[in-house]
Order: structure tokens, then C-alpha cells, then sequence
């Protein structure tokens, strides 16, 4: 494996795995490190690498991501950013991950909207951190065993619920999608649309979805997704520059040159007004539109 880029393959893990004579879930903490240098914390100058482990076999990557101009809580946590990364790849579920500093209980807490949030197993590659005696042999701990006594999805949503991670379809439809606007326009329209049915918003039940468009005319997208805390929720443009940093080839947001966000419009938690100054904040100028969605 050469550069790490933010979704490796099973083919591609097991192979890496194999060349080194470990496990895939023990490659795991030997991709940190890398994964820190993606890191994007212009503020903090702390980078967080987090490297999971999917139940599809493939390998995703999360960094930490802060935006100079803007309140802290703009920010992306490098397991937030694992999380979207997941989800904006299909993937159902997380069952290890390793991480390169102990997670904060912001990250801890939104970790809670994945099913069965307590088994997920990680283990912290910091060389301080301190030894947990509920570790298993292999070094990893139980998410349930630094979040006790949780706060979660199943205080709030019935059982059965699908979790972030899982298959649901919010069934937005906007009436007049392809009115008299230029092809780009459409296309994110509809992109922001599919991205607002992927929205895991089941506190607020207000959906939203973000595409963007850079200078070469390429798409990124992402959905906003809520935490049972309410405040460790994920907003839609964060979760759009996720798809952006992943797969933008490293560009800065100057180079994001259209923003088009979808959302309900009688919503009772909406995200224009705070998409509008995330996006003017990264790129001046942006383009940005807001289409409404029932
Ligand atoms: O669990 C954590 C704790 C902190 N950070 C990031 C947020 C911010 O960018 C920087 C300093 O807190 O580290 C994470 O990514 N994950
Ligand atoms: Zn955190």
C-alpha cells in the first residue's frame, strides 16, 4: 500500500495485512499515524488520525477538521469524520477502530447512534495513554467501558429504529426539480436531494443534504445527522467537505465553487443560515442555493 487514501479496499487490507504477517484488525493502529498527516486543524495544530474497520472488510479513515473564522463547534472530530466516511460509503457497521488519541465524550456520545454502540471495540495508539485493565488481550476496549451508564438512541426511538449507519429513505421529493437552471444546478439539486433522503435526522425529523461542486466541475455530498445529545450532531456541510476532503484530492475549499442545500421547509431545525456561514466562511465565493423539499 503506497499512500493511504480515506477508504481502503478488503482486497487491499487483507494483502497489507498479509505482507506484514498480522491481522487486518491489527494493521489498524499501523494506519494512524498516516492517517494523522490528513488531518486538517489550521486552530489547534493537534492532529487525529482514526482508522475503522467495517463489517464489509473495507478500511476507512477520519481526521480531525477546524475552520479559522468560525466558533470551535464548526468543527469535525476525526471519529465524526469515520462515521461519515462510513456512512457516505454505504457501509453498515463498525465493530473496531483504532484512534490516535482517547476519544472526548462528544465523540464518545455520537459514536451512541451506532447499533450495539457499546461492543464496538478501539484501542488508543498514544503512547501516554494509560493502560485500561478492561482491555482485552489484544489491546482493544469496549466503547461501553469508557461510556458507562449511556445516554443513546434507544432513550428517545422506539427499538427497531434504524441507527445511523443502517438503510433508510426519508422519501423527500422536490415538486419543480428540473425547472429553467443551467445542468450543473440540476445535478446538484438532485445530488442534495438523494443526500437529504440519506439524512439521519430522527430526533428533529428535519432531513437535509448538501452537494457541492469544485472548479473542475466534480461532486461531493453529505448528510446531516443527529446524536441523541442533540449538540454532537453532524450538520450537512460538514458532512459534504468530508466527501470533499476524502476525495478532492487534497485541494483547499477556494476550489468549491457551488454549494446547493436541501432541506424542509417549514423545518423546525433548519441549517441554511448556519450552512450559508460555514460556506462563505471556507470559500467567499461560493455560490450557494437552498432548495426546499416536503
Ligand atoms: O475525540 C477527539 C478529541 C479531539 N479531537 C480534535 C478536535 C479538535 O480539532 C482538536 C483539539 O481538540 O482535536 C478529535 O478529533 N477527537
Ligand atoms: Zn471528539
Amino acid at each position: 500500500m503506497d499512500k493511504p487514501s480515506f477508504v481502503i479496499s478488503s482486497e487491499e487490507a487483507e494483502s497489507a495485512a498479509n505482507q506484514l504477517g498480522v491481522s487486518v484488525l491489527q494493521l489498524l493502529p499501523s494506519l494512524v499515524n498516516p492517517a494523522k498527516s490528513f488531518a486538517r486543524p489550521p486552530i489547534s495544530k493537534f492532529h487525529v488520525g482514526a482508522v475503522g474497520l467495517g463489517s464489509s472488510g473495507r478500511i476507512f479513515l477520519g481526521v480531525n477538521v477546524e475552520f479559522p473564522g468560525l466558533p470551535l463547534h464548526h468543527s469535525i472530530h476525526a471519529e465524526q469524520f469515520l462515521v461519515t466516511n462510513l456512512t457516505l460509503n454505504g457501509e453498515r457497521h463498525l465493530r473496531n477502530f483504532a484512534v490516535s488519541a482517547a476519544p472526548c465524550g462528544h465523540c464518545r456520545q455520537f459514536l451512541q447512534e451506532i447499533r450495539d454502540a457499546s461492543e464496538i471495540r478501539l484501542i488508543i495508539t498514544d503512547p501516554n495513554a494509560t493502560a485500561d485493565p478492561d482491555a482485552d488481550s489484544d489491546g482493544f476496549l469496549r466503547l461501553g467501558s469508557i461510556l458507562p451508564h449511556r445516554f443513546g438512541p434507544e432513550d428517545l426511538l422506539e427499538k427497531d429504529f434504524p441507527l445511523i449507519l443502517e438503510h433508510h429513505d426519508n422519501n423527500l421529493t422536490i415538486s419543480d426539480l428540473d425547472p429553467i437552471c443551467n445542468g450543473n444546478t440540476v445535478e446538484l439539486k438532485r445530488t442534495a436531494l438523494a443526500a437529504a433522503n440519506r439524512s439521519y435526522a430522527p430526533y428533529s425529523l428535519c432531513p437535509s443534504g448538501v452537494a457541492l461542486v469544485d472548479c473542475d466541475g466534480k461532486v461531493y455530498r453529505g448528510w446531516y445527522m443527529e446524536s441523541a445529545a442533540y449538540n454532537p450532531s453532524l450538520g450537512p456541510v460538514q458532512a459534504a467537505l468530508v466527501d470533499y476532503i476524502a476525495n478532492g484530492g487534497g485541494g483547499g475549499y477556494e476550489r468549491i465553487v457551488g454549494a446547493v442545500l436541501v432541506e424542509k421547509e417549514d423545518a423546525v431545525v433548519r441549517q441554511e443560515h448556519t450552512a450559508r456561514l460555514l460556506i462563505q466562511m471556507i470559500s467567499p465565493k461560493c455560490d450557494f442555493s437552498v432548495y426546499h423539499c416536503h
